[in-house]
C-alpha cells in the first residue's frame, strides 16, 4: 500500500506552462443535477473549473439552466433532453444529483457504450450500475468509480468492515479493469494492481456535497490528460488538502464544501512548492 502525500503527488503533477491555451487543458462534460438536486450539479461544476479544466460543459435539465448560468457563468450548457454527442469531450463525469429514473438509466447506459475512455461514475450513476450488474462488462477501461461505503455495498454486497471492502475493491478493480476510489476518512484507491491510502482531509468533509466536488475535480484532471490513476490520486489528495487549509478560517462544523472549493487554489500552491 502506498501512502498518498505531497512527495508522491509531486512526482507527476504538471505545473501549467506560460505559453498555453484552454485547448491544452481539455474539455470536461458533467452529467449532473435534477430539479431537487441542482446543488450537486453546481458543486461538481465549480470544483471542476477550480481544478484547472480548459472548458466545461454541464448537462442539466433544460428548466434548470438559469441556476447554472447565474452561479457559474464559466460553464457551457447541454440540455438533458437532447441526445448526446460525446466527441468534443476529453472526459465525462456522471452521477451527482442525477436521480435514478428511467431517463437517467438510459443516459448511464449510453455513456458506457459511447465514452470509450476517461469516465467517472459517482452517486446515482453507481446506484444505477448496482441495479444493472451486467453493465460492468461494458465499462470503458480504467473507468473511475467513486463509491462511499453504502454505495460500495450496493455495488458489491454488504461488508462488515473497511478492511473487507478494501479487499473486494482490489478484486473488483482487477476483474473489471477499473479504478475504485473507496471514499471516507483515509480514502482508499486501487486499480487492482497498486493500492493507495490518502492522508489529507478532515471531518469537515462529512457533509452533503463533498463527494460531488470530488467528482468534478477528477473529471477536470482526466480532461487535462492525466492518466486515470494519477487523476484519482491527485484529486483525492487536493480535495482533502483544500479541506485542511479551510480549517485556518473555519471549523470542521462550520466548513462548507464551497469554502473548500475556494481553497483549491491554496492546495495547488502547496503541491507546486
Ligand atoms: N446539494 C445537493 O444537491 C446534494 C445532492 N446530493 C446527491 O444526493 C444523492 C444521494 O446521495 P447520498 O450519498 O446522500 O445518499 P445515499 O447513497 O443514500 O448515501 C447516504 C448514506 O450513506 C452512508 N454513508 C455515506 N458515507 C459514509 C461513510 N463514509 N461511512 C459510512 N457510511 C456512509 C450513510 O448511511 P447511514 O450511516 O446513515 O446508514 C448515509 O446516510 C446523490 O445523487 C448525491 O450526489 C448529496 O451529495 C448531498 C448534496
Ligand atoms: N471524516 C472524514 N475525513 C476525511 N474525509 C471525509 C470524511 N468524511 C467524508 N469525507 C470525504 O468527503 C467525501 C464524501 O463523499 P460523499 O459521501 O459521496 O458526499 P456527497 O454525496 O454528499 O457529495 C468523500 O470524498 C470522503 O472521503
Ligand atoms: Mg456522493
Amino acid at each position: 500500500m502506498t501512502i498518498i502525500d505531497n512527495n508522491l503527488v509531486q512526482t507527476f503533477y504538471k505545473k501549467r506552462k506560460p505559453n498555453t491555451h484552454k485547448g491544452d487543458f481539455g474539455h470536461a462534460f458533467l452529467i449532473v443535477g435534477s430539479p431537487n438536486k441542482m446543488g450537486a450539479a453546481l458543486i461538481a461544476s465549480k470544483a471542476c473549473l477550480r481544478a484547472g479544466v480548459g472548458l466545461l460543459t454541464t448537462n442539466v435539465p433544460k428548466e434548470e439552466k438559469t441556476s447554472v448560468t447565474n452561479f457559474i457563468p464559466e460553464a457551457m450548457l447541454y440540455f438533458r433532453e437532447n441526445s448526446i454527442d460525446f466527441t468534443p469531450f476529453n472526459a465525462v463525469g456522471i452521477g451527482p444529483g442525477l436521480e435514478q429514473n428511467e431517463a437517467s438509466q438510459k443516459i448511464v447506459y449510453t455513456s458506457l457504450l459511447k465514452v470509450r475512455k476517461n469516465l467517472v461514475l459517482d452517486a446515482d450513476a453507481l446506484n444505477i450500475l448496482a441495479q444493472n450488474p451486467d453493465w460492468f462488462s461494458q465499462l470503458p477501461k480504467q473507468t473511475i468509480l467513486t463509491p462511499h461505503p453504502k454505495e460500495f455495498d450496493r455495488l458489491f454486497g454488504t461488508h462488515t468492515s473497511e478492511e473487507a471492502r478494501r479487499e473486494t475493491a482490489h478484486k473488483k478493480a482487477t476483474q473489471w479493469n477499473c479504478i475504485i476510489i473507496l471514499k471516507g476518512h483515509q480514502t482508499f484507491i486501487t486499480n487492482g494492481i497498486d493500492s493507495y491510502e490518502n492522508t489529507t482531509g478532515n471531518s469537515g468533509l462529512a457533509k452533503g456535497g463533498s463527494g460531488d466536488a470530488l467528482t468534478g475535480i477528477i473529471t477536470a484532471f482526466l480532461a487535462q490528460h492525466y492518466p486515470p490513476i494519477h487523476a484519482a490520486i491527485i484529486s483525492v489528495y487536493l480535495h482533502g488538502l483544500a479541506a485542511d487549509i479551510t480549517l485556518s478560517k473555519q471549523s470542521e462544523e462550520s466548513m462548507l464544501i464551497s469554502d473548500v472549493i475556494e481553497n483549491l487554489g491554496w492546495a495547488f500552491k502547496k503541491i507546486a512548492e
